[in-house]
């Protein structure tokens, strides 16, 4: 018996599709589009037979389906940016015997009007809050929370919830990580998560401040304490923090004689401005970070061993980059989005070639590095992708990468020294601008040219 499917099956298929109110897309296993129904191609302005065997990343704006025929992994309710508009899209990869041979993408809208007025006051209320974000992050000195930090691999998962979890409360906190791995964005957050959100937050660069000036820099001074002093006197970063948090940064280069004082008014909880007759009670939450190996330095006697007790009641050890390669991808994106909407710039996205590129770069100055890789590509591109052809010549991978000769830990360390010596041949030996291309502070640059017989 035929049944209302098989016998009306091209109209059905018609009236499901290719009118309905959703936008429907089908791709091959290469991302190229082989369907789109009608309301889609009207959504976009194109015409059908003009889409059709085309890339799907050249045809929809922030689509992820070619990614998903890689993945083979669903996506569910994203929230897709296309033409002015955050639409739902669901991405569903096609299985035929066991192999991914496309995928079938919904972009979710009942009305173009209703969705668009319901959109107006989706970015009403987004625009509000970060109005009232960007607010309170301007009166109490922080720019980033949690909220900022991007990263979904399992490292990055476990950290933000440690983070959660001390952030309230008042117990000092030690950041360690290599240089650009976020070690500040995560102080913010953790201030920005705590009681004292609405105090100020203080930060100090201990590395910075010459060491004559620590004592003025931190604990203020009394008009008239020394020739030279402004009149009226001067706060401190101490006074300023007071009731907040002051974010030690640097920690592990902070001179000998400043640890003494730091760590005494720790343990006293008051301050002595220069020329003051009586101590000051000052009630600050302290966050330090450092990317020195502060054990080592103890030994050495560098670095002050009660100070670090004080300072080290909990520990976040931020992992570098190229340990957590499945955040790569994300904050790729994240921070492209971020340079598109700072520089005006339509590029869209990354091909392929070059997302895998940046998956197996070493990434020494982590983060930062990817930063200032994204945005010369932003500028270098003549297209709406960014391509290999975009990125500097020393993210181009290493032989040893693709014969796979020793162990991960070999294969990294060698990566790690021949973009050293990539960037120093790039700056033509000038170590500082070697130190921008990486995005690394002097201290991690030379701790590194030390370790592979580079300086
Ligand atoms: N997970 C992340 N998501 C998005 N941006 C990030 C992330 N982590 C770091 N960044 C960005 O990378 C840059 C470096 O971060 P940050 O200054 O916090 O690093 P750091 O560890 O404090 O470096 P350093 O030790 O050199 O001071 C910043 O511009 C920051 O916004």
């Amino acid at each position: 018996m035929a049944t209302l499917t098989s016998e009306y099956k091209d109209e059905i298929f018609e009236t499901v599709f290719e009118n309905a109110y959703h936008c429907f897309v089908v791709v091959d296993d290469q991302g190229l589009v082989t369907y789109m129904n009608n309301s889609y191609c009207r959504f976009l302005e194109l015409d059908k037979q003009e889409v059709i065997g085309k890339h799907v990343a050249d045809v929809i704006e922030n689509t992820r389906m070619h990614i998903v025929v890689q993945t083979g992994k669903e996506e569910i309710a994203d929230l897709q940016y296309i033409r002015g508009n955050h639409m739902i899209a669901n991405r569903i990869p096609v299985r035929s015997e066991g192999r991914i041979v496309g995928a079938v993408g919904t972009v979710l809208y009942r009305d173009t009007k209703e969705w668009m007025l319901m959109n107006s006051h989706i970015k009403d209320l987004l625009l509000e809050i970060e109005h009232y974000r960007n607010q309170l992050k301007e009166q109490h000195g922080i720019t980033y929370s949690l909220h900022d930090i991007a990263g979904s691999s399992k490292q990055m998962s476990e950290l933000k919830e440690k983070i959660k979890k001390v952030s309230p409360g008042d117990v000092s906190v030690l950041l360690r990580g290599e240089s650009g791995t976020g070690k500040e964005l995560f102080a913010h957050s953790i201030h920005h998560l705590s009681e004292r959100n609405t105090k100020p937050f203080v930060k100090v660069n201990c590395a910075a401040i010459p060491e004559h000036l620590i004592e003025s820099e931190l604990f203020g001074y009394k008009e008239g304490a020394f020739t030279g002093a402004k009149r009226g006197g001067k706060l401190g970063k101490f006074q300023l923090a007071d009731g907040g948090t002051l974010f030690l940064d640097e920690i592990g280069d902070m001179p000998l004689s400043a640890q003494v004082k730091i760590l005494r008014v720790l343990q006293e909880g008051e301050i002595e401005s220069i020329g003051s007759e009586a101590p000051k009670k000052v009630d600050v939450r302290i966050i330090a970070a450092t990317n020195q190996p502060l054990e080592q330095l103890i030994k050495k006697q560098l670095f002050r061993e009660d100070l670090f007790y004080r300072i080290n009641v909990v520990q976040v050890f931020i992992p570098p980059l190229r340990e957590r390669p499945d955040d790569i991808r994300i904050i790729t994106k994240f921070i492209l989005h971020k340079v598109r909407a700072r520089t005006g710039k339509r590029v869209m996205d990354i091909d392929p070639a070059a997302m895998t590129q940046l998956t197996y770069y070493s990434w020494p100055g982590n983060i930062r590095e990817l930063e200032n890789v994204i945005e010369s590509a932003v500028h270098l591109t003549n297209d709406e992708t960014i391509t290999v052809a975009d990125l500097p010549d020393r993210m181009h991978p290493p032989a040893n990468i693709e014969k796979r000769t020793g162990n991960l830990k070999e294969i990294l360390e060698l990566t790690e020294k021949k973009t050293i010596q990539h960037a120093m041949k790039e700056s033509k030996g000038d170590k500082e601008r070697a130190m921008q291309i990486l995005g690394i502070k002097k201290s991690s640059f030379y701790e590194k040219l030390r370790k592979y017989g580079l300086s």
